[in-house]
């Protein structure tokens, strides 16, 4: 079994410098070694030099910062992931911030039309052009993706390359503890099931991965794209993240949703998002890139016993 690593080093979805170091810092940390010791055949090719896809000029269109620079590298993105994929490979994509998956679960649906999608997140990241409060297109990629009409009625031609394929009874979030009021109003109107840190402390993480597999691939027959956002883990566990909030998964919650999603045996691809090693002191930044790589080897098949 082979594991194609997406190495991004991009930032150009948030404000904040040092997000684009995070692929560099797990790769260096080890984890190609790590992921061979455990039996993988790993294929990276280096790291993507997306710092040549910046356009001279990239004003904001409407709110949305930096939308040519996104797009072209999230276009990259998609094709590297779905080219992974149809050789068998299971896609490993490391950010970088969490815009870039505009262009992972492009290309995984791309490949896998019937997938299903586990966001791990403290946000939604579904917020619109309209209603993005800050522009940062690491807020939105979700609503980008949903094929549903209403949302993107912009026409942005600069996303035209991206096909919606997901279906709203497709995804489901682990994490939500800061939403926006109208991201709030977009998954009740799609009814996207989410389940929030309160739904983590009523069931117990088990009932929740268990209650959140059976809302989007009942049959357990759906390829799983995993999209993991350190941020969904509480702040002590992962400092060195751009908008951490308080009230997280624990280290053993974040880790379990990956060895649940492993033992399902349908995980296809796997994103590990926004870890920035530059926040701010070397223990925080060794805490945060070490757990990245440890959430990964749970998604490879990693176990405790
Ligand atoms: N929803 C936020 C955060 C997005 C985080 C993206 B990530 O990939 O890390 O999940 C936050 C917007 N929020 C609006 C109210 C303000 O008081 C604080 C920022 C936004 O900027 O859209
Ligand atoms: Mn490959
Ligand atoms: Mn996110
Ligand atoms: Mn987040």
């Amino acid at each position: 079994k082979t594991v194609g690593i997406v190495g991004c080093p991009f930032s150009g979805g948030q404000p904040k410098e040092g997000v684009d170091e995070g692929p560099i810092k797990m790769i260096e940390y080890g984890l190609i070694d790590q992921l061979v010791e455990m039996g993988w055949s790993v294929e990276f090719d280096g790291h993507h030099k997306f710092t040549e896809f910046r356009p001279a000029e990239d004003p904001n269109i409407g709110k949305l910062k930096k939308p040519r620079y996104v797009s072209r590298v999230t276009k990259a993105v998609a094709e590297s992931v779905e080219s992974h994929l149809k050789k068998g490979h299971l896609a490993l994509t490391l950010g970088g911030d969490h815009s870039l998956a505009l262009g992972t679960v492009s290309g995984t649906f791309a490949a896998y039309p019937d997938a299903c999608l586990i966001w791990i997140d403290a946000h939604a990241d579904i917020n619109t052009p309209e209603s993005t409060e800050s522009g940062n297109l690491h807020g939105c990629p979700v609503s980008f993706l949903l094929a549903v009409d209403g949302l993107i009625n912009e026409e942005i031609t600069e996303f035209s390359w991206l096909k919606p394929r997901l279906r709203p009874d497709r995804l489901v979030y682990i994490g939500l503890r800061d939403v926006d009021p109208p991201e709030k109003e977009i998954l009740k109107k799609y009814g996207i099931k989410a389940f929030s840190m309160y739904h983590v402390d009523k069931y117990g993480i088990g009932k929740v991965v268990e209650m959140a597999l059976d809302a989007v691939n009942p049959d357990r027959d759906r390829p799983i794209h995993l999209s993991f956002d350190v941020d969904g883990l509480d702040p002590t566990v992962a400092p060195s993240t751009g908008t951490p909030v308080r009230g997280g998964l624990t280290f053993r919650e974040g880790h379990y949703i990956c060895e649940a999603i492993n033992e399902t045996g349908l995980l296809v691809s796997v994103d590990i998002m926004e870890v920035n090693p530059t926040l701010e002191d070397e223990v925080s930044v060794f805490e945060t890139v070490t757990v990245g790589c440890s959430l990964v080897r749970c998604c490879l098949g990693e176990s405790l016993l």
